[in-house]
């Protein structure tokens, strides 16, 4: 929709960040991914951020996913993502991957565009990057989005994009998605929270209303929206380092193709697969101890009205301990059943499957709960 502000306020948005100060060569490339394998391109970016040198040229990635959910480097997927219905969203289901840099968990897909702006580490600038993406959705579309405090890009309180970065040293890139024409009920059946107790470090997402450009802009599509974007970033000067802060500096300009393979990033295949392993996806979750309490069948306690409460210890993504106890409290002895349990992978299938287990459960108490959790183990 065309925005009301006033001529003179859209030439100040257009001009008000471009002053020159002082030069430095900086080249600048934008890359445009040819693969929509999430692994493939949260690859590129480690290999980038690892082997490139970005003293004298900065470069954007522009790329886009098949349809995945995208967790912090210090999240727990079990919390954030609705890992049980994953593989039934969208025809070929919704991966799982998990990213290096910090922050919340995000959905992809084909009506999501996603950026990564690489520099060194002192030229580092989220600020620099999202105005770039704010000056070209206004020069192209009219648009006016505003960057909020927690620098998401929000049209009228509605978020658009999402950010997160990795600092290191020499490198840095900061990323972040732009939701162009997502399917907003996949982006929230995907998201959608766990019914489960976890105490747990881990980084929490922080859900905000969402929103695509589309709405905003009917007729946008993501061809012209890189076109843009794309454009804007190179005809923007490079910030620079002088005593006093950060400046503009000059800049060369490159437009690129960019398909990801090992023959052009020696070691790519590597880090894909690191990416893609058990042990990185869920046994890098932080620490955290999950509860469910379950309602015991009244045949199977005289009648008498019991649940069961199931407290998991996981480390790494595999059950460290397990404490069963009855709900009014009798003393019994699970210990053998909780051994059983331990260094198995947590998945909050089988914890779910305990009450069904439950109610098929016909043998008497004590034997029902070491069965039930028996075949629990099995289902692993
Ligand atoms: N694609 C997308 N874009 C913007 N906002 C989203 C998206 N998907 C979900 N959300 C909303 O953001 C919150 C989480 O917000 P939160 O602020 O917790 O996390 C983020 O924004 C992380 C952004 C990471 C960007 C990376 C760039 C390349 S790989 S992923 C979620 O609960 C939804 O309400």
């Amino acid at each position: 929709m065309a925005s009301t502000q006033c001529f003179l306020c859209k030439i100040r948005h257009l001009v008000s960040r471009v002053s020159v100060g002082r030069y430095s060569d900086i080249k600048k490339s934008v890359f445009l991914s040819q693969s929509k394998d999430i692994f493939t391109n949260l690859a590129l970016e480690d290999w980038l951020y690892k082997n490139f040198d970005f003293k004298n040229h900065h470069i954007l990635i522009l790329w886009q996913s098949d349809p995945c959910v995208v967790i912090g480097r210090h999240q727990n997927p079990w919390l954030e993502a609705n890992l049980p219905e994953l593989p039934h969203i969208t025809k070929n289901g919704v991966k799982l991957a998990r990213r290096n840099s910090g922050g919340g968990t995000v959905y992809h897909d084909h009506g999501n565009l996603n950026l990564t702006f690489f520099t060194t580490k002192e030229r580092y600038s989220r600020k620099y990057n999202l105005e770039v993406i704010a000056r070209a959705l206004f020069r192209k579309y009219n648009a006016t989005v505003e960057i909020s405090p927690r620098e998401d890009l929000m049209i009228r309180n509605y978020k658009i994009s999402g950010s997160a970065s990795r600092l290191g040293r020499p490198n840095a890139y900061h990323h972040c998605t732009l939701l162009v024409n997502s399917n907003k009920q996949d982006l929230s059946l995907a998201l959608q929270k766990q019914n489960i107790e976890v105490n747990t470090k881990a980084s929490r997402s922080v859900i905000s209303k969402i929103m695509n450009l589309c709405e905003e802009v009917p007729d946008i599509d993501i061809t012209s929206l890189i076109e843009a974007i794309g454009w804007e970033y190179l005809r923007t000067p490079a910030l620079t380092i002088t005593d006093g802060g950060m400046e503009l500096a000059n800049q060369q300009k490159g437009f690129q193709m960019t398909n990801p393979t090992e023959s052009l990033f020696p070691g790519l295949d590597n880090i894909r697969e690191d990416f893609m392993s058990w042990n990185w996806l869920y046994g890098r979750t932080p620490d955290f101890v999950v509860t469910k309490s379950f309602e015991v069948p009244t045949h199977l306690t005289n009648g008498k009205r019991q649940n069961m409460l199931v407290t998991m210890t996981v480390e790494k993504g595999n059950i460290a301990g397990v404490k069963l106890k009855l709900i009014p409290e009798e003393p019994c002895d699970k210990v053998k059943v909780a051994t059983t349990l331990i260094g198995h992978r947590f998945s909050i299938q089988a914890l779910s499957k305990l009450s069904d287990l439950l109610n098929l459960a016909e043998n008497g108490r004590d034997r029902f709960v070491t069965e039930c959790l028996e075949q629990v183990v099995s289902s692993f």
